[in-house]
């Protein structure tokens, strides 16, 4: 199957690369447009995240891109409650292979804090989500094999408040299915209310996981919260 051949919703925009390292350039250098717009214009520019296997090329792809970095802000979707040096970490990821090059100039804003329960370091994080520039400029999004996207994860207690519009918090806790069980994830109004939102995704599993995603509710596959415009999704086989 290829993406064309999804019902996407009106305003869905697809992209489709012949291989990932392609995605990634193209990705880097819409990303890189967008950020100098919003530097331009409003002087400083907002760009969030994600983590897991997906996103690598993509951040060495941007991390190479001219812009004046230090007027970029950068954060995270979705953490583990895990130290940055640890190999599960987020912004681990985000540091080795985004903040080089000529983005280690950017400012690099972490959800990541030691605390004595995981849900005092969500409302930590909660609090240092405060400086970032709102509504965000750039989010990137990816998205797991059960249609999680961020931390939002299916069958969580806390997942229907976390997607809820008005939802107050910008960052909540979250129990993973898997390890590392204790995250920590932006919530939807906060994600959502991005300018240009882009849903990367890799092979035909994803392919149909997104499929699946269009005809359930988003409290089984979160991701189905985000299948809207100015959502573009970028798909490589
Ligand atoms: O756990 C996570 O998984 C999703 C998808 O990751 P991938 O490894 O399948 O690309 C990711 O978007 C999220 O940020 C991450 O914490």
């Amino acid at each position: 199957m290829a993406i064309s051949e999804l019902d996407l919703p009106t305003g869905v925009v697809a992209h489709s690369s012949a291989n990932p390292q392609r995605q990634a350039e193209l990705m880097a250098d819409n990303v890189a447009k967008a950020l100098a717009y919003a530097v331009q214009t409003h002087g400083i520019a907002s760009l969030v995240v994600s983590g897991g296997r997906s996103p690598i090329a993509f951040f060495e792809a941007l991390s190479i891109r001219e812009l004046n970095w230090s007027k970029v802000q950068i954060s995270l979707a979705d953490e583990r409650w895990v130290p940055a040096t640890n190999p599960a970490s987020n912004e681990g990821l985000v540091r080795r292979h985004l903040l080089q090059n000529a983005a280690r100039e950017a400012w690099l804003i972490g959800l990541y804090h030691p605390a004595e329960s995981l849900e005092q370091a969500a409302s930590l994080a909660d609090q240092a989500l405060a400086q970032l520039q709102r509504p965000i400029d750039v989010l990137i999004l990816g998205m797991g094999d059960d249609g999680h996207t961020a931390s939002l994860f299916p069958g969580n207690p806390k997942l229907a408040h976390a997607l809820r519009d008005d939802c107050l918090e910008r960052c909540l806790p979250m129990q993973a299915p898997v390890d590392p069980q204790a995250r920590l994830t932006m919530t939807y109004p906060l994600l959502a209310g991005a300018r240009m939102q882009c849903l990367a995704i890799q092979g035909a599993d994803k392919l149909e996981t997104l499929r699946a995603a269009l005809n359930v509710d988003p409290l089984q596959m979160p991701i189905r919260a985000f299948l809207h415009s100015p959502l573009e999704i970028y798909w490589c086989p």
